[in-house]
């Protein structure tokens, strides 16, 4: 909208010195001293001509205000909160699928490039692992990953608050020092595997990785995991990778990018066996399991479908799609035009943000103006400890933002909805025989699913009492965020549950 003082230069000088005198507190400005009637006289012309083009700014930005809450009113904003890897991306990719299923799919083609790296990292990372003796060792006492012996590193950070939850104290287990030299299967692996150090250096040049991504085998192999996939530059991966390599009007930029994408998944399909008889190799799951490596429960795992991801045909499924792991950088906004009947035309906004600690300082500016919070909390984190700080425990790092959350002034009056999720992971644990209470010293109940989640549902809830500045609606639910099915059924909950809220601010209930 056009500045009401713009077409007159005057005017904008004049608006300005009335604004500067009204600032210091002095209005009308005094008289000059020895004014003539001539002067005079063209002073209060000025001054009634400033005080027009100020009061034609007031009602500009009036309107101008006006009409962004009209905006705001019609549309839905989301901010998805938790921790990283708590699934915020993977529950915002079902809402995708279920309310604009096509624009989801067009995105299909853009998110091979991502499964295909994460392929490749779990591939380089094993036989990184198991060739690197001195530097596995090393990655052994600073794992994050599930140990089935329970010797992850736990801090106990009890408070005096009644929701504090206590919990246990690590037992390190030491091993041998000494380990065998490379295996020759192993070798033998990494030499006809060792083109897919090229696939990793295409795919994450392609998906413009960020530059401290690039494979260092060193980095990850201390961080006891594949290296994390981060993008640049948001969303524009997606854009750029939609595009097929038989697209007309395409610039030579695209040509090459298509062909360098075309070329990894020739190599990619060309180590395909390869990839299959590493992870069905005995010795490679002996060297695993003897490093504590539990890659099955690591985002991003697609060895088990190697044979089929890794072939020249490819095609990724939704299933695929929310199992890629892409780890958010920031605060990116999703739009949303929902294209499901109930809701045809509906704008829903989502903010979806990155968990790790570095990232939480971003999230305050969109606590303003939002409709609903979503709060994820990996429940399988109870004996997992942060990537970004391994001596805090995932589930106490849960509790802890929660409180910080729930207790914020400026999101006293939003909608929260809390998702447990990953019930998977924590049900195979707990029926492996992972006690929960060796790492919740407080929890007296069973060992099961059931169990477990309705002491965390009622902790959440009890945590959210005691903190929130007033009370305020709370809807909790367990979820799979990679179960389609189970998810479907919560995202009509959650949809319902918003669509109140949002009826109740445009003030039709
Ligand atoms: N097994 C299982 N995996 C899940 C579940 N939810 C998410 N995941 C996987 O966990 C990984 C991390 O999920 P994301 O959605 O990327 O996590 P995030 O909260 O967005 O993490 P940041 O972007 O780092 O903040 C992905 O590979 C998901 O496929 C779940 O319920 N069960
Ligand atoms: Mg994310």
């Amino acid at each position: 909208m056009p500045h009401p003082g713009s077409s007159s230069g005057k005017g904008k000088e004049i608006a300005s010195l009335y604004e500067d005198a009204r600032d210091s507190g002095q209005w009308p400005p005094y008289p000059p001293p020895g004014e003539t009637e001539l002067e005079k006289a063209l002073r209060l012309e000025d001054e009634r001509e400033a005080r027009r083009v100020s009061d034609a700014i007031d009602q500009a930005l009036e309107l101008e205000l006006q009409s962004t809450r009209r905006k705001r009113k019609e549309e839905t904003r989301l901010l998805l909160l938790g921790q990283s890897e708590s699934g915020k991306s993977t529950m915002l990719k079902n809402f995708q699928l279920h309310f604009t299923p096509r624009a989801f799919r067009a995105e299909g083609d853009a998110w091979r490039a991502v499964i295909h790296l994460n392929l490749v990292r779990s591939v380089n990372y094993i036989i990184d692992l198991l060739s690197h003796t001195a530097d596995a060792q090393l990655s052994h006492s600073n794992s994050t990953t599930y140990r089935p012996h329970g010797d992850v590193s736990l801090h106990s950070q009890g408070s005096a608050s009644p929701t504090a939850a206590t919990f246990g104290q690590a037992h390190p287990h030491h091993r041998a020092s000494q380990k065998p030299q490379p295996s020759s299967e192993i070798r033998r692996f990494k030499l006809a595997l060792s083109p897919l150090r090229q696939v990793e250096m295409i795919l994450a040049k392609q998906l413009s990785v960020h530059e401290r991504e690039i494979h260092d085998p060193s980095n990850t192999i201390s961080s006891g995991r594949p290296s994390e996939v981060t993008v640049r530059g948001g969303r524009a991966w997606v854009s750029l990778l939609k595009r097929k390599p038989q697209d007309k009007a395409q610039t030579q930029y695209d040509q090459d990018h298509a062909e360098a994408l075309e070329n990894a998944r020739q190599i990619l399909d060309a180590c395909r066996a390869d990839i299959v008889a590493l992870w069905a190799s005995e010795g490679v799951q002996a060297g695993l399991t003897e490093e504590g490596v539990v890659l099955r429960e690591q985002s991003g795992f697609f060895l088990d479908q190697a044979e089929r991801i890794a072939s020249m045909s490819y095609e990724p499924t939704f299933d695929d799609i929310l199992r890629a792991r892409l780890q958010t950088v920031g605060v990116e906004e999703h739009r949303l035009v929902m294209e499901t009947a109930a809701e045809n035309g509906q704008q829903w906004i989502f903010y979806d943000v990155g968990g790790a600690r570095g990232q939480r300082a971003s999230w305050l500016p969109y606590f303003e103006d939002v409709n609903a919070i979503i709060f994820m909390c990996s429940t399988a984190g109870f004996n997992e400890v942060l990537l970004e700080d391994r001596a805090v425990n995932r589930l106490l790092d849960s509790f802890n933002l929660w409180k910080t959350i729930c207790s914020s002034r400026l999101l006293s009056s939003i909608q929260f909805i809390l998702l447990l999720n990953k019930t998977d992971i924590l049900e195979a644990r707990l029926q492996a025989g992972v006690q929960f209470s060796s790492y919740v010293k407080s929890y007296r109940g069973e060992n099961d699913l059931m169990s477990v989640t309705d002491y965390l549902r009622k902790k959440f809830i009890a945590m959210h009492h005691h903190h929130s500045p007033e009370p305020r609606q709370l809807h909790v639910h367990t979820t799979c965020a990679i179960n389609i099915d189970m998810t479907s059924a919560v995202l009509m909950r959650i949809r319902d549950a918003i669509l109140v809220t949002y009826l109740m601010a445009t003030d039709m209930l």
